[in-house]
């Protein structure tokens, strides 16, 4: 029998050498454990190549490196131990490993009143690297909610005033025919805009707090304080009785984009294993065909 000598094209030399920045793959696939789940993920593996000279990195070894991703849940030590597999697997033509993971969370919410839950999907991106500095771990969080505008609502309360002084002008101001009249679509003539909103938030994970902290704890901790502090979260199962409550919540709720950026800005600053935060809040205007934004930022 032959023994066949398998061709290593990524062993030879460049033709025009250079360093580069990133090289790997993207949008691979894996499950992963998050919390007690199991998440279908797609992942970006890289190095830098910083021998100039060499063809290319070892990619197989990058890609046998994540195995270990499926069998324990997702922690910051388990994924600064696949990166430093990296780094070693490429036998020193890298000094720069870089793991992304994205997936979505799926957690299950109550419904405002009715004994109703349903399933809410939150995407997130765990965008890791290991360099000369040191280790940095990065969550990307998107979470929608609902606000109302408040100068919609002051204007709309406006009108509703102006039509109680005319309506009432001329006929006899009784308790009834008060209630009658706030109760019919002539009477709250006038409604303020909502929309759907999102924020956008790239957190920062500091890493010497987290120890074992599984991920799937940090990815509900912060979506759970985000809601909290937004106050009105998109809702999934409802009966009458949960959309009257979420209009009431809305009502009390008035915001711009600039109040829901502050009040978050607040919470994500108190958020414990959080050491800096980019944020982006985005109030997709049913009033505007384009969007009101507010950004904002700390230790970033
Ligand atoms: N470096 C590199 N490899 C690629 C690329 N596209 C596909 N590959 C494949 O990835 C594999 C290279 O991974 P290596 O880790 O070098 O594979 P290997 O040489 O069999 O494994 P080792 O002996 O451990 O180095 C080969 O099958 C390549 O064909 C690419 O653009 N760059």
């Amino acid at each position: 029998m032959t023994v066949l000598t398998l061709p290593d094209v990524a062993s030879q030399t460049a033709r025009s050498p250079a360093a580069l920045t990133w090289v790997g793959m993207e949008g691979i696939a894996l499950p992963i454990r998050l919390g007690s789940r199991s998440v279908t993920a797609k992942l970006s593996a890289g190095v830098s190549l910083d021998d100039a000279d060499a063809r290319g990195i070892h990619m197989s070894r990058l890609y046998l490196a994540l195995a270990p991703l499926e069998e324990a849940p997702l922690t910051l030590p388990a994924v600064k131990d696949i990166l430093n597999a990296f780094l070693t697997s490429q036998e020193g033509l890298s000094q720069n490993a870089y793991l992304s993971i994205e997936g979505e969370l799926a957690l299950k919410r109550q419904a405002l009143i009715s004994p109703l839950a349903g399933w809410k999907s939150y995407p997130f991106t765990l965008r890791c690297q290991l360099t000369p500095a040191g280790f940095q771990a990065e969550l990307d969080l998107t979470v929608g909610y609902s606000s109302t505008c408040p100068c919609s609502a002051a204007l709309a309360r406006q009108l509703i005033q102006q039509a109680f002084e005319e309506d009432f002008s001329e006929i006899p101001l009784t308790k009834s025919a008060v209630s009658a009249w706030l109760g019919s679509e002539e009477g709250i003539l006038a409604t303020p805009h909502s929309q759907r909103s999102s924020v956008e938030c790239s957190l920062r994970l500091s890493e010497s707090e987290n120890g074992e902290w599984p991920l799937a704890n940090s990815i509900e901790n912060s979506i759970d304080r985000i809601e909290r502090a937004l106050g009105t979260a998109l809702q999934t199962a409802v009966k009458r009785i949960d959309e009257q409550a979420f209009a009431l919540a809305n009502g009390q709720n008035l915001m711009f984009c600039e109040d829901a950026a502050r009040r978050l800005d607040k919470v994500l600053r108190q958020a414990p294993r959080v050491s800096g935060f980019q944020l982006k809040v985005v109030h997709a205007e049913s009033l505007h065909a384009h969007d009101a934004v507010a950004r904002s930022e700390w230790n970033w």
